[in-house]
């Protein structure tokens, strides 16, 4: 295909998924499905343009006027992939797949730049409902945070010691992929993000990958991990285990000893679990499932650590996944509050006297974080929150860089928010209270 069709094509999709709800795989695919004379390295390129207008839908819609599906598609191409009005139109000249010629509305849209009154929601690139929650959260920081949060992602692997160690897994995903230690955590490896014309080669194809040698994981989310401390030999219930992610960063930093408990309230998400265990060679882990009375019962108040990943509205993953940005509403963000309470009152039961418990949430807002865990001690006098910086130093996996970046993300309640702009990270946080002895 040549890049007018592409260009229409991307143009289709988005509108699949703005305006038909569709996620942006499912749409590509349907895409694809549909124009079988589309290749891979075209459906990389349509998809490609598709997550980058998400990604800047609030600027772009600002600069354009508009926010219809070829605006964003030719607002994106000008102010994110450096091609202009005169370029859009040398590409669209002659070819019959081109979609309509520019108007002159549309070149002064490609032309023009965002400026420091715009408003914070088209800065920051969030949906204005959420402007007020972004100024709470981050101050004048808001719009810097947000406009990060529209970046590309790097894929990063959780060197697995359970099987390997760093530098044999570093030398076998270089072999396949351009690949760089990280720069915060000693047993993680990142790949840059790719150029999003291309078609990239996926880090779960590669030989170290099938071998349990490396998982792939955000950066934040094996820093979420660490924070929990879980040391060998302690009893560890997590309580959100969902498909296993952080269940395998923490049988792996227990060294395969001691207990750790996977239970999740949705049983069925609890199933892709299990091949995931034994290709990491995890063999510390009892996957709990039924009801939770029933599950984890013999449990109240046994626990050393229990480690709550939060339902939540995922906020902290838009690079990722922009067209979710788009999609939450206030009601969603509303239920998930109510859940987090929820499983904060729930797991609090497990932790034992002078035991450790860490919630954990993908996203950035206050109302999801700080206020849950503020709400929760409040509640709860009998927990106070400690310093998550204390378990991640003791750790002994953050490099010199790390241990001070990290640092300076601490907030209220000895909590971290991580974030892309701070530390180059999906935005997680994390906050570890301790039940008085
Ligand atoms: C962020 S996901 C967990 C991801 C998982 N820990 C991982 O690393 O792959 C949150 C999980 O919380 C679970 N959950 C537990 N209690 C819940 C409740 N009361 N309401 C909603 N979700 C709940 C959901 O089923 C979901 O799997």
């Amino acid at each position: 295909m040549r890049d007018a069709g592409r260009i229409a094509a991307a143009i289709e999709v988005l509108d699949m998924v703005l305006n038909r709800h569709q996620p942006v795989k499912e749409a590509v695919r349907d895409w694809g499905k549909a124009n079988r004379y589309a290749g891979s390295g075209d459906r990389a390129w349509i998809s490609g343009l598709v997550l980058d207008s998400l990604r800047r839908k609030a600027s772009v819609s600002h600069l354009m006027g508009d926010d219809a599906p070829r605006a964003l598609a030719l607002g994106t191409l000008a102010h994110e992939w450096e091609t202009g009005p005169d370029a859009v139109a040398a590409i669209f000249e002659g070819d019959e797949h081109a979609p309509e010629p520019l108007t002159d509305a549309e070149r002064a849209g490609m032309t023009s730049a965002l400026t420091e009154d715009a408003p914070l929601h088209a800065r920051a690139e969030i949906p204005d409902w959420l402007a007020a929650s972004f100024e709470r959260g981050f101050g004048a920081d808001a719009a810097a945070e947000g406009a990060a949060m529209a970046s590309r992602a790097p894929v990063d692997l959780r060197i697995n010691t359970l099987k390997s160690d760093p530098e044999k897994a570093l030398a076998a995903v270089r072999a396949k992929l351009n690949a760089d230690p990280s720069a915060l955590v000693t047993t993680a490896i990142r790949i840059a993000a790719a150029d999003p014309r291309a078609k990239a080669p996926p880090a779960d194809a590669i030989p170290a990958y099938g071998k349990g040698w490396v998982e792939v994981q955000d950066l934040g989310s094996q820093i979420a991990a660490l924070a929990a401390a879980p040391s060998q030999g302690l009893q560890v219930l997590d309580f959100c285990a969902g498909a296993g992610g952080k269940t395998l960063a923490l049988s792996a930093l227990m060294n395969n000893t001691g207990q750790l408990y996977a239970w999740d309230y949705d049983w069925r998400r609890l199933r892709a679990i299990w091949p995931r265990l034994e290709r990491a060679g995890v063999r510390n882990v009892q996957v709990r499932t039924g009801k939770e009375a029933e599950a984890l019962g013999d449990l109240a108040g046994k626990m050393d650590v229990v480690f709550i990943d939060a339902p939540c509205t995922g906020s902290g993953t838009w690079r990722r996944r922009p067209d979710t940005k788009w999609r939450l509403k206030d009601k969603a963000l509303a239920t998930r509050i109510t859940q987090q309470d929820e499983v904060l009152a729930k797991a609090a039961k497990y932790v034992k006297p002078g035991g450790r418990m860490v919630y954990v949430t993908c996203s950035v807002l206050p109302e999801e974080n700080g206020d849950r865990v503020s709400a929760f001690l409040a509640a709860n006098a009998g927990f106070r929150a400690v310093p998550v910086m204390d378990a991640l130093n003791a750790s002994a996996q953050l490099t010199e860089d790390g241990a001070l970046l990290l640092a300076a993300c601490e907030g209220e309640h000895g909590a971290l928010q991580l974030t892309p702009a701070r530390t180059g990270t999906d935005g997680f946080y994390v906050c570890v209270m301790e039940r008085a002895a």
